[in-house]
């Protein structure tokens, strides 16, 4: 099996320790020869670089472990790069979140105009890693975490059309996946699903068992009679708590499929804003938590000299869907994972250009869709218009255009107004003077 070299951009990401972790218990399925870690920030990356060196060499000391600010060092010779970076940290995201809700508009990382701000501020730091990555391994495959994923990955698609290497992923769907597992009782490992939408705005219409039973009604049934937990429930701040048992609202509204957690924020905002707290929101509540424990726990191991029973890399989907991601290409293994694509007819009835996410095979060549065929007028009818406030976000970050990121505030589900938007865009603007080009 092939000894990769890998590359993780946003190496003092708080769930670099997770990813790190993957890598050490997936190394029979993905061979490593060399991990680096890359990060802009030196003295935030120092603390999780220094638990690497620990992890590694207790449980991988035949694999090349090093931490660099340098690009030149990072990119070159790679073959796969795993990036999760955040233009302006949880300050920003702060800002993303508060900002709307002081307008009485929805305040989120992803979705409506905190999703709006954050990619504003991933275009430009996203495109400039794909053309240092390029230079430095033109052959290298870009495994893209980064958020908010939708829009990064319209505007890596729109930016390098022929780079057939960029494969955006999120680990939502497998989260949920999991989670369905748990509450069934069931092997969500053998589970078969079919998935449909955009990045956090999407379905899944069936879940299939090795015997090609549809477990999809019992796991609906279990909800609607007992609500709905994350896998890793025990983990979890309330907020995430919430969000899954918002779970059994969508199903009591809209029972058809099963819906990513993310639709809350699209077909409840109002509520959503009601119970928001607009002075301490999700970014708040990760510093004071994920944030601080990450960083304490990484500087306890170091001063200990041992990661042996530490608790900061508990097995999650986020790092083991990266690394069996990388492993089902760099194999071909041909396994089925949920991922973002160009839809080139996948879904039969929306344009080709749209970025969707569904199953499919992942192998050498990179991901093989599978056909989802006609959706119904519902669910197009949401997404063609969730996709054009992603295109008219990137657009108006390529033109510089203060109309069209108007237009595209207005047309999202959370805002609708356009008085309001344009209050809330200029409030925007003027938080992210650092990060954006001029709008005019
Ligand atoms: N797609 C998904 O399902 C998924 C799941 C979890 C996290 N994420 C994303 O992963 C990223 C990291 O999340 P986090 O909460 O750990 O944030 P974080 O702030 O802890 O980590 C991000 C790191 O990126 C670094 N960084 C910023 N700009 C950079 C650049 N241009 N080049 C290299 N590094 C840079 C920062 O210094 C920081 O250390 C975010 O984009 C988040 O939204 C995505
Ligand atoms: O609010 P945060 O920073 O805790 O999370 C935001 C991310 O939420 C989703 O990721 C889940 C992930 O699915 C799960 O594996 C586990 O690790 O928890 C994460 C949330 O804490 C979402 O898919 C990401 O895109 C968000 O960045
Ligand atoms: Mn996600």
């Amino acid at each position: 099996m092939k000894k990769n070299n890998i590359v993780l951009v946003g190496g003092g990401s708080t769930w670099t320790p997770g990813i790190l972790k993957a890598l050490t218990t997936h190394l029979t399925s993905f061979g490593l020869n060399r991990v680096t870690l890359y990060d802009t920030d030196g003295q935030r990356q120092e603390v999780i670089g220094e638990f690497g060196k620990i992890l590694f060499q207790e449980e991988a000391p035949e694999v090349d472990f090093r931490y660099t600010t340098d690009k030149e060092v990072a990119y070159r010779d790679v073959d796969f790069v795993f990036c999760q970076m955040r233009t302006g940290g949880y300050p920003m995201r702060e800002q993303d979140e508060k900002i709307p809700l002081s307008f009485g508009v929805l305040g989120q990382e992803t979705c409506g105009p905190g999703g709006f701000a954050y990619g504003m501020r991933s275009i430009r730091d996203m495109v400039e890693m794909v053309k240092e990555v390029r230079r430095l391994s033109p052959e290298a495959w870009i495994l893209n975490y980064t958020n908010p994923a939708a829009i990064v990955a319209l505007a890596l698609d729109s930016y390098f059309p022929d780079d057939q290497r960029i494969l955006n992923i999120c680990d939502q769907p497998v989260n949920l996946l999991r989670s369905y597992g748990r509450l069934i009782e069931a092997d969500y490992t053998k589970f078969e699903p079919t998935y449909f939408g955009l990045n956090h705005f999407g379905w899944f219409t069936h879940i299939y068992d090795e015997n090609g039973q549809d477990l999809a009604p019992q796991i609906k049934d279990t909800i609607l009679n007992g609500g709905f937990r994350p896998v890793d429930a025990e983990q979890r701040d309330q907020s995430w708590l919430d969000t899954y048992a918002m779970v059994e609202d969508m199903l009591l509204d809209f029972p058809e499929y099963l819906p990513n957690t993310y639709l809350q924020y699209y077909l409840y905002p109002e509520y959503k804003v009601s119970h928001s707290n607009p002075d301490y929101t999700r970014a708040n509540e990760v510093m004071a938590g994920r944030e601080k424990n990450v960083f304490g726990e990484c500087r306890d191991i170091v001063a200990k000299g041992t990661a042996k029973d530490s608790h900061v890399v508990h097995n999650d989907a986020h790092g083991d869907m990266i690394v069996e991601v990388a492993a089902s290409i760099a194999n071909n293994l041909r396994q089925t994972y949920i991922v973002i694509v160009p839809n080139n007819g996948i879904v039969a009835n929306l344009p080709n250009d749209v970025m969707i996410e569904v199953a499919a095979s992942l192998g050498i060549n990179g991901p093989m869709p599978y056909a989802v065929g006609q959706i119904e007028t519902f669910y197009k009818g949401l997404i063609e218009g969730q996709h054009a406030f992603e295109k008219l976000t990137v657009e108006a970050y390529r033109e510089g255009s203060y109309t069209k990121a108007l237009q595209a505030l207005t047309l999202n589900r959370t805002v609708v107004d356009g008085k309001k938007a344009r209050k809330v865009l200029d409030a925007l603007i003027e938080a992210n003077r650092a990060y954006w080009p001029e709008l005019t």
